[in-house]
């Protein structure tokens, strides 16, 4: 009986992974092609290949002493890359070596238990090296525990607790050869084909909605991030500002506001090309976080329009802000693959008042602006002062 379920569970081992695999092939060449699933749908592939083998051993179709070293090894080097992958999606890209090298090792020590002892020893070697592999995916999805994701941390905490499973049941072949009262070794063979089982489905449902959780965290990011600076948008700097309109209508210290404008920069465009144009708007913003404290805030409002923050800041002391910066640009020309590209800006600043709403806010903001750009740009000036302005 016990081993009818034993071969039917790796028959249903082997089916789930082939599923998984057509639906990821099928996935990967839809009419959007979503980012490759790269290592992860590899190492399904690999392991539906394992599966399949162990399989076709059982049922007596490819000789088990073909099929069981054969299926071992592909199973290793699968659940290898699968902890590989969530690794890397976790931002470990250096997975590769020590996984290939774990993959190898866990082969090697498999090959030779199998030598030594046909039945025990392999399937101690293989419960403990497979619960190994899986408790390697855990931890990797545990990782940056405090900023993960509910769905995150339940996959981290249910993969740990089903490798521990698998691993389980080697150790008690181990150590308590004839089980442990109710515990037979049978019922830990049958729990441990079930957590392998249930690892399949976590892991495949897991990886695709965590892939999905992720593309909607990162289009939300979109919606108020510049992409190409990986600054506040317009519609993230109107969010940040909203709560400091909402301050300047009580009494306090002001928070000002300066946008700046780069002079001329479609002659970068043109005469140096779109990507050396990019790498400028890259260093003016760099420019300006350097002259920045933590608490002040810039944005990319259009084009190569600017808007900073600087909470708690009198007007004349953003003016000072804004020429500090406006010099920084002027004296820090760009390194490009043709030419040093001098580049200059002009700014208005002005403060929060409380009648303000936004559009009037940076309508003073933008007028003192064009009176930058009138008088010649590469300055500073302020909006007409109302005598609330400090
Ligand atoms: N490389 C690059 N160029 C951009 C980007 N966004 C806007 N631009 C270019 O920036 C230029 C902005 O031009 P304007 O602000 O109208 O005028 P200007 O040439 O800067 O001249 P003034 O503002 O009058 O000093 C246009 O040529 C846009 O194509 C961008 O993300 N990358």
């Amino acid at each position: 009986m016990t081993n009818l379920d034993a071969t039917t569970m790796v028959l249903v081992l082997a089916l789930g992974n082939l599923a998984l695999c057509a639906l990821l092939t099928f996935y990967d060449h839809g009419p959007v092609r979503p980012p490759a699933l790269g290592a992860w749908a590899l190492s399904k592939q690999v392991q539906a290949g394992a599966w399949t083998l162990l399989a076709l051993g059982g049922a007596s179709i490819v000789p088990e002493a073909l099929a069981l070293p054969g299926g071992y090894a592909l199973l290793f080097a699968g659940v290898a890359l699968e902890a590989g992958a969530t690794f890397e999606r976790a931002g470990r890209h250096g997975w590769r070596r020590p996984m290939v090298g774990a993959a190898c090792l866990a082969i090697l020590v498999f090959f030779a238990c199998y030598l030594i002892d046909e039945q025990g020893l392999r399937s101690v070697a293989a419960s403990l090296l497979l619960g190994g592999f899986y408790l390697a995916g855990a931890a990797a999805l545990a990782r940056g525990w405090r900023e993960a994701s509910l769905l995150q941390r339940f996959l981290a905490v249910l993969t740990a607790v089903l490798a521990l499973v698998v691993a389980a049941r080697g150790l008690s072949v181990l150590l308590l050869p004839g089980g442990w009262r109710w515990l037979s070794n049978d019922l830990l063979r049958m729990l441990s084909n079930t957590a392998l089982y249930l690892l399949m489905l976590a892991n495949g449902y897991g990886m695709l909605l965590l892939g999905r959780e992720g593309a909607a965290r990162e289009l939300a990011r979109l919606e108020v991030v510049d992409p190409l600076l990986d600054v506040p948008n317009r519609r993230g700097f109107f969010n940040a500002l909203a709560p400091w309109m909402a301050l300047a209508r009580r009494p306090g210290l002001p928070t000002a506001l300066v946008v700046l404008d780069l002079d001329d920069f479609k002659r970068v465009n043109d005469g140096y090309g779109h990507p050396a144009g990019d790498a400028v708007l890259r260093h003016v913003v760099e420019l300006c976080r350097r002259q920045l404290r933590d608490s002040d805030l810039v944005g990319r409002l259009a084009g190569v329009e600017f808007a900073i923050l600087l909470p708690r800041t009198s007007a004349d002391e953003a003016m000072l802000v804004a020429e500090r910066i406006r010099a920084a640009i002027a004296t820090s020309p760009v390194k490009s693959e043709r030419a040093m590209i001098a580049m200059t800006a002009s700014f208005g600043v002005t403060v929060i008042r409380p009648e303000d709403s936004n559009v009037t806010l940076f309508q003073r903001a933008d007028d003192a602006l064009r009176a930058s750009k009138a008088a010649g740009r590469n300055r500073v000036s302020q909006a007409a002062a109302a005598s609330a302005d400090v």
